[in-house]
Parts: structure tokens; sequence; C-alpha cells
């Protein structure tokens, strides 16, 4: 074991409140919204399949001309109360908000840059709207933020000369600054989700990473900070030289969960973020460039990630008019439905200890209702479901959810081998069936 002096802080999961209404959540909205919605992922008539907010590197774009963007920025249609609304019969009970992104522009009026809202046609705050109009609808906001930043002066890749450590532990400055302005002037930000850490600049300066960690739990006791914020004494991110996750929650999980059966991710707190595209985060102009992830295929991963413990955040990129575009509108409700029936097998949900994972689809174990629920995407040709029970535990009843009066036929067939025999009526979407278990002993 190396001696770490900005390495992981506490071994375990948080079991404070603030920490169980983060995981108790499981289902979350992500917006990545800023300057890279104006041009949508078209430069000077060309479109450009990448990330949309990556287009200022991927078209070449020189700061200067990109920085100008901000004099178009003026979103006449947006309505924190409406996205709010969608959000909320989504059935998400958090978002996370871009307040930065590495563009560099701030989308609140920050003390520290003139590169912000303030200082557009719009004018206002936007990241005070969407905190009071989420929060209204009783949904938490965290506040994603990346250190990376293409606009700053003294933001630097790499330290490589005695004026790079100056420039860059003047940036560090400017980096603290914003988010204790964040975490000050936002008094219910529930989470910081850091991203644009991956360089060596910040490898090299972990001692921030541990103090930014300690300044915002400081200011907001309680507060989540994601594994992605942090890097130790050797450079090494998310997991210290120890192999010791740092921060609260690993979140490394970027367009990607683990396997159904990876279940070491069950040992600590974890998030997945999620695209609807294949790769795009902010607004690109067009929708289908890439294969667009059908609702059905969506609630599969939320189904999956609550399966193994962890939260799952699905990213909506708005226009830059301030609306969401229909496509995502349609998808948010299309999974607000089914959420409004199921929901229980999502939040307070978890991983189901000692109940094998199944093709026909995953188990959730509820901390709250103590109930196990099984959602089901893969109906066998058989209408047969295979159960294989833990030793000591029998299944006593078995119904839908969405109709506890459907009695579903259970058959022991042998030593902890269950079959559940699916009333003969047609599924046309993933379902949920709710298992009443009973210890034998
Ligand atoms: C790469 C990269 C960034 N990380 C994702 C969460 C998006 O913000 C994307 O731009």
């Amino acid at each position: 074991k190396k001696q770490l002096k900005y390495g992981a802080q506490y071994k375990g999961k948080r079991e404070d409140a603030a920490m169980q209404k983060w995981r108790s959540n499981r289902f979350g909205q992500f917006i990545h919204w800023g300057l890279y919605a104006i041009p949508g992922g078209e430069w000077k008539g060309k479109t450009y399949p990448y990330a949309a907010e990556f287009l200022k590197s991927s078209a070449h774009i020189s700061n200067a001309t990109w920085d100008s963007l901000s004099y178009k920025f003026n979103p006449v249609k947006f309505d924190p109360k409406a996205w709010a609304k969608m959000a909320k019969n989504m059935g998400v009970k958090y978002m996370t908000i871009t307040t930065k992104h590495h563009e560099g522009f701030s989308l609140w009026p920050s003390k520290y840059s003139e590169f912000n809202v303030a200082n557009t046609p719009y004018k206002k705050d936007i990241i005070g709207a969407l905190v009071k109009a989420y929060n209204s609808e009783g949904i938490d906001v965290n506040f994603y933020y990346s250190v990376l930043d293409w606009h700053h002066p003294d933001w630097r890749y790499d330290i490589q000369s005695k004026e790079d450590s100056i420039a860059f532990s003047r940036y560090l400055n400017f980096a603290q600054n914003q988010l204790r302005e964040l975490a000050e002037n936002y008094p219910t930000v529930k989470g910081f989700w850091f991203d644009g850490t991956w360089d060596k600049s910040i490898k090299k300066n972990g001692w921030w990473t541990l103090k930014i960690e300690k300044m915002l739990k400081e200011i907001r006791p309680g507060v989540v900070v994601n594994s992605r914020l942090r890097a130790d004494d050797f450079g090494s991110r998310h997991f210290d030289s120890n192999g010791d996750m740092m921060g609260d929650y690993e979140s490394g999980y970027e367009r990607r969960l683990p396997s159904p059966t990876d279940t070491q991710v069950i040992h600590r707190d974890w998030e997945a973020c999620m695209t609807i595209p294949e790769n795009q985060w902010g607004y690109h102009k067009k929708w289908d460039i890439s294969y667009t992830k059908t609702p059905f295929e969506l609630i599969e991963m939320l189904a999956q990630t609550t399966s193994l413990g962890g939260n799952f955040l699905l990213n909506f990129g708005p226009q830059a008019d301030g609306m969401i575009r229909t496509e995502e509108q349609q998808i948010a409700e299309t999974i607000g439905n089914w959420m409004k029936i199921n929901h229980p097998a999502i939040y307070n949900g978890g991983y189901a200890k000692g109940w094998q994972r199944q093709d026909w689809g995953y188990f959730t174990q509820n901390e709250k209702d103590k109930k196990l629920y099984a959602i089901v995407f893969n109906i066998p040709i058989s209408g047969i479901l295979k159960i294989q029970t833990p030793e000591g535990v029998s299944i006593g009843k078995a119904s839908l959810l969405e109709n506890t009066n459907s009695k579903i036929t259970i058959k022991e067939i042998a030593k902890r081998q269950i079959n559940l025999y699916l009333p003969k009526q047609s599924f046309p979407a993933p379902f949920v069936i709710v298992l009443d278990t009973a210890n034998e002993n």
C-alpha cells in the first residue's frame, strides 16, 4: 500500500442521508447546453459527424471566431419550467446541467470570467432559472463543470516550463473561484460532476482535485462529487494508486454500461451517463446522423444499471433557441409513461443479492418496500420465465406490477429452480413482475 496524501479519503459507500438520496434517485437527466448548440454540428455549410460540442476542435475553429458565438446566444424560447415539467413527466429524480463545458462559456453570471451568459443578448442567469424550476418540481440539481477550458489563456494541457506552471496555477485558482461561486450562489446544489480532467496538467496536480472536493463539501455539506474529478499523488484517476475509489461514486461509464453480470460494481456507488444518439451530447442539427436509441433500449439500460446498484443519467441537448427537440420530447414521454407504472422497480432499487441474472431481464431489490422486482425485456418462446432462488428463499406469490390481480403461476421444478408461467396476453412493452419472497428457515 502506498502512502498517499491525495488518494481516496474514505473506504466503502457513504451512508449519510444526502448520499442515500442520491442513490435512491436512480434516474437522472443530463443536459448539455452551450454555444455549441448554435452551429449544431455544422460549420460553413459543412456537416461534421463528430460530437457537436466538440465542433470547435473538429472544424479547427479559432478561439476568437468561436467566442464570437456568444454575441448570438439568445434562446428566446427558453422556458425552464417547461423543461422541468418534461423532466418530471419523464420520471427523473435529478438533473445534471453543464455550467461550463470545454468551450469555457459559463451559463451563469460568473464574476471570474467575462465569457458568460450575462454578456450575451440573452443576459439572464440560466443556471439560476434551471435550479429554481427543477427544484420546484422536486428534482435535485447537480452541476457539471469542465476543468478543461479551451477559452481561458492560462489553461495548459501539460506543464512543461516554469511559465506553464505559473499560468496553470492561475488557471487552477480561477477554476476554484468559479466552483466556490457555484457552491455559494446556488445553495440547493446536490452534486458536482467534473469532466475534462484527463490531461497531464491535472494529473500532475492531484492535490488540487482533493482541495476542490474538500472545499465543496465544506461549503455544501452532503454534496456529492464524482470520481472523475480526482487524481492522486501519482496521477492515478478515479481510483488511487492503491486501487481505492476517489470521490463519492464512480463516473467512468460514459456511453457504456458494465456487463449485466459484472457484479464488481455493486460494491461502490456508480453512475452511467448516456447519449441517445451514438455520440452527441450537445445539440446536432442532424438527429439521424448516427443511430438513435429507442425508448425501450434506454429503459433496458436504466433497468440494467439499477439491477447493478448504479444511477442512469440520460442526456438531452437543447436547441440554441431554448427548445428541446421533438425527438427528445417524444422519447421522454414514452419513458415517462413506462415509469408512471413501473417506477417501484427503479426508485430505491438496487442489486438483488443472490438472484442470478436471467436472459429474460433484470432483478431489482427495493431498499424501501423490500420487494423484489423482475423487469422483463425478453419473453422466452416457451412463455416460461426461469428463476433460480437463493439458498433458503422461496417465492410466495408473483403478479404483474401493472395488474396485481393477475396471477402468475409458480412451479418449483427442482431445488431452487422455479418456473413462472406468464398470463396468456400480449406484452407490448417491457413489464415488471412483483415477487413476494419468503425465507424458508
Ligand atoms: C469526451 C467528452 C465529454 N464527456 C461527456 C460527458 C460530454 O461532456 C463530452 O463532451
